[in-house]
């Protein structure tokens, strides 16, 4: 089924695969061949990662700020004006590194341009002056950046604060500065912690809030039945507003949203949808549905499955020692004893959590509250494990706590009613062992170490949508004398294949990770019941799946679920080729999502010209709560041909 790679039509950037948008706009014309993805791991960026700058684009802003050129979309547009904000320096920033493909740099310059404006955006750029220094110069960086007063005026999709911050001498902003953990319309004391060079972006720290938004009052309602907060507790509720039930919120680069309603965290998931359509799919605004209302999560405390703490041990242990800002007691600048000088161990502060928001510290964190009771409590042991022995370390490690049902007994055959298990949890540690979960009426085994959703309360309403979103909108319910057909694309352990098996006659699954697939064909045996489609696995590259199946593409429904930096130009390719009657695109990345459904929208009109049928077009997108209390948003997108 698959087609030559000659045949493939490229994605458009610069010197390896997809889209994004960016690209695309400067380039639908000629580009160098594209290198294959090479997946390393879910969020390892690939050398053929997409790039934001490439100066053609930058120079085709020039163009279109003239007059010149094509006519461009809205959107080719407003992506070449990010660009501009971000100064092109080729594929890589400062530190010589590919941006993160809708990481905070790429989203940043989104925002630049937002807030700024794309023609002061282009006046500072074209400028000989040197921003970034003045502006060092002004408000310093790092710990002798000065403590200033902002005006927060919008939120980015990473859940910061925004500010706009103007040079002594200027009329207007020269630069945006991210304040985590304000809320829009606040004043806010920030302490500069530093400067971008590539785009015109500075980073503070929150000291202090000096008029605080209303959207931090908790209702009564939201507080009834709470138990009394610890003092500690108080103390950052005092800060940041009563709705937060951390004791490290401002400090654990966590869970941004608490101060935040429901309702208010759920709108803003939403936007968060609608601004990555509307700046990385490069598609018309007309091409976008409006973004449906966030999936909410049942739970929004108390529903992580999955925590992976981490520590490292003093320098003297090993070559993978701790950094300074790790030693107890000391103050700025004081330096931990080189590795050649004995280590006092009541000096060396062990601490066993996550990182501290802008800054690589891992803060000692004892209790994540949005985890379940089982991960917390054996969370307090292994700390206690690992604090008394820290000598035996010889480098720092990250523990894995994984809720778990209990192991099921060998021979242990399905309970047909599938109701839910009442058996007890337990935290499973051993990247080796099996852990097992229930979701809906299904259960799913598979090892410790390899990828599930990590909020399994709201599995059971995910899948119910996207049975729902498997036929088009007012639908007949399915006709059973006509055969229906499911790819699960980057399947994992069958999570989607096997809740969904009753909607379709055949399925088959492709995951790149071997385990994943035996441990998928297992749970579909375990699952099997009559009535069920027949569901098949395969280990390999996404794109290896049109390789093999014979499915008729006008009754099939392709499920995509990739790791965060999207699919790979192959795989968006051959789906093309296959041209299946709906796509269904999961994502925990909305934007890179957002890029590649803009390039199948895209594509897909191309081929669909002259043949006097529509090609694909978006009919719902929204996200899923998943991560509740965090910034992140799951993306589900359903994209529909005419058949
Ligand atoms: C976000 S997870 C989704 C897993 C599954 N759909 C679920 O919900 O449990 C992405 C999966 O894609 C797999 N993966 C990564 N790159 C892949 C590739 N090139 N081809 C196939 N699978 C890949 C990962 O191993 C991981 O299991």
């Amino acid at each position: 089924m698959s087609v030559p790679t000659s045949t493939i039509p490229k994605r458009a950037h610069s010197t390896s695969p997809p889209p994004p948008a960016v690209a695309a706009a400067a380039s639908t014309t000629s580009q160098p061949a594209v290198k294959r993805a090479k997946i390393e791991g879910d969020d390892t960026p690939s050398a053929a990662q997409p790039e934001l700058a490439a100066p053609a684009v930058i120079e085709a802003l020039a163009a279109v700020a003239n007059g010149e050129g094509a006519v461009k979309s809205q959107g080719e547009q407003k992506k070449e004006q990010a660009n501009k904000g971000r100064k092109g320096k080729g594929k890589k920033n400062a530190k010589g590194k590919a941006p993160k493909p809708g990481g905070v740099e790429e989203a940043g310059a989104f925002d630049v341009v937002e807030f700024l404006g794309a023609e002061r955006v282009k006046a500072l750029e074209e400028s000989e002056r040197n921003w970034k220094k003045e502006s060092e110069t002004e408000w310093g960086f790092g710990a002798n950046g000065k403590d200033i007063e902002v005006r927060i005026v919008g939120m980015n999709s990473h859940g910061d604060g925004l500010g706009l911050l103007t040079l002594s001498g200027e009329t207007q902003p020269t630069r945006l500065i991210s304040v985590p953990f304000a809320l829009p319309t606040e004043l806010v004391t920030v302490h500069v912690a530093r400067h971008e060079p590539d785009f015109l972006m500075s980073h503070g720290d929150l000291v202090a809030i000096i008029e605080p938004s209303e959207r931090r009052k908790a209702t009564a309602e939201e507080l009834a039945g709470r138990a009394e907060p610890s003092e500690e507790l108080k103390a950052v509720q005092q800060k940041f507003g009563d709705r937060v039930q951390c004791k490290y919120f401002g400090l654990c680069s966590g869970c941004q949203y608490q101060p935040l309603s429901y309702d208010d965290q759920l709108t803003l998931k939403q936007n968060v949808v609608r601004k990555a359509f509307a700046n990385f799919s490069l598609l018309d605004p007309s091409l976008v549905p409006a973004i449906g209302p966030t999936l909410p999560s049942p739970l929004q405390y108390g529903y992580r499955t999955k925590l992976t703490p981490h520590f490292q041990v003093p320098p003297a242990h090993g070559k993978s020692g701790g950094k300074k800002s790790q030693w107890k007691g000391k103050g700025k600048g004081v330096e931990a004893p080189q590795p050649t000088e004995p280590v006092e161990e009541k000096e060396w502060e062990v601490t066993i959590g996550f990182e501290q928001k802008g800054r690589k510290r891992i803060l000692d964190i004892e209790e994540c509250v949005i985890a379940t009771k089982v991960i917390n409590d054996a969370m307090t042991i292994e700390r206690e494990k690992v604090k008394a022995n820290i000598g035996n370390y010889k480098r720092g490690a990250t523990l894995l706590l994984r809720d778990s049902l209990p192991p099921r007994p060998e021979g242990t055959v399905k309970d047909p009613s599938g109701a839910p298990s009442t058996e007890a949890h337990v935290c499973i540690q051993d990247h080796h062992a099996t852990v097992r979960e229930q979701v809906g009426n299904v259960e799913f085994e598979q090892i410790a170490g390899s990828f599930f959703q990590n909020n399994n309360s709201i599995l059971p309403s995910l899948l119910s949508y996207i049975a729902d979103a498997v036929r088009p909108v007012g639908a007949p319910p399915r006709d059973p004398n006509v055969k229906s057909y499911l790819v699960d694309a980057y399947c994992g352990s069958g999570l989607f294949a096997i809740s969904l098996a009753d909607q379709f006659d055949r399925i088959e699954g492709v995951e790149i990770d071997k385990q994943s697939v035996q441990w998928a064909k297992k749970n579909a045996e375990f699952n099997k019941a009559k009535g069920r489609g027949e569901i098949g696995f395969r280990a390999g590259n996404a794109e290896a799946i049109f390789d093999t199946i014979e499915f008729p593409p006008d009754q099939t429904t392709i499920l995509i679920d990739p790791p965060r930096k999207g699919c790979d130009d192959l795989f968006l390719s051959q789906l093309l080729a296959f041209n299946p009657a709906t796509i269904i695109y999961v994502s925990c990345n909305v934007h890179t999502q957002a890029r590649d459904i803009g390039w199948v929208i895209r594509e897909s009109e191309k081929k669909a010209a002259g043949t006097g049928k529509k090609g694909f077009w978006i009919e719902s997108v929204r996200a899923a709560d998943l991560f509740a209390n965090t910034h992140h948003a799951e993306g589900v997108a359903v994209l529909r041909r005419e058949l």
